[in-house]
């Protein structure tokens, strides 16, 4: 017997092409899209599971930002986790997704988001410009979690979803914490 499924909100974020519609679209609906349109606004979504529950993700991919452009506090607060993605040939896409974050941080007033780091593109190896130690030391930073995709080759797209699913859930359901020298037996 299914329980209902839970719902969550996730906002895709990063700054022009760097894959936002390509990921959402290879998880979504399971195909790359070689050209490329520019993004004015477009929500998915999709149940997946996790831990042995259901969950209906729903999934906005956005326009691709800048430092300029405002992020919508549709954008920056009614979200439960957000995907901030760059391009690892492109080293400004991934100093965009510190801006962006900023932005989301001093939209909501929380010291801390649910997101996941993402570096796609990971196909472009030979074009790569920001390594993959940059990106961990930056999610180590932000305590969050980390991963290099290819929404081309279809590879850890659907890992994306999975690792902020996790951290949503942590960040509503923190773990107690230990109490100082003292525990019960
Ligand atoms: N080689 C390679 N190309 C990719 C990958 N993901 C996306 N692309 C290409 O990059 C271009 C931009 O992809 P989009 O998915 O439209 O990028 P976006 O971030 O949604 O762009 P905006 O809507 O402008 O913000 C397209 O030509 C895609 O085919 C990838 O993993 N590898």
């Amino acid at each position: 017997m299914s329980t209902q499924a839970k719902a969550r909100r996730i906002a895709v974020l990063g700054t022009r092409a760097v894959g936002k519609s390509s990921l959402v679209i290879q998880f979504c609906e399971n195909h790359f899209v070689d050209s490329y349109y520019p993004t004015i606004e477009n929500t998915f979504t999709k149940t997946v599971k996790y831990r042995g529950l259901e969950y209906k993700v729903e999934i906005m991919d956005t326009a691709g930002q800048d430092e300029y452009s405002i992020l919508s506090s549709h954008h920056a607060s009614s979200m439960n986790g957000y995907v901030l993605v760059y391009s690892i040939s492109s080293k400004s896409s991934f100093d965009m997704i510190k801006i962006i974050r900023d932005k989301i941080l001093d939209f909501t007033g929380l010291e801390s988001v649910p997101c996941v780091i993402v570096g796609n593109k990971s196909d472009l190896n030979i074009q790569r410009q920001v390594s993959v130690v940059e990106g961990e030391s930056l999610a180590t930073q932000w305590k969050c979690p980390f991963v290099e995709t290819s929404a081309k080759h279809d590879e850890n797209v659907s890992k994306i979803f999975d690792l902020l699913i996790d951290s949503i859930e942590k960040a509503n359901n923190p773990p107690p914490e230990e109490k100082g020298g003292c525990s019960l037996m």
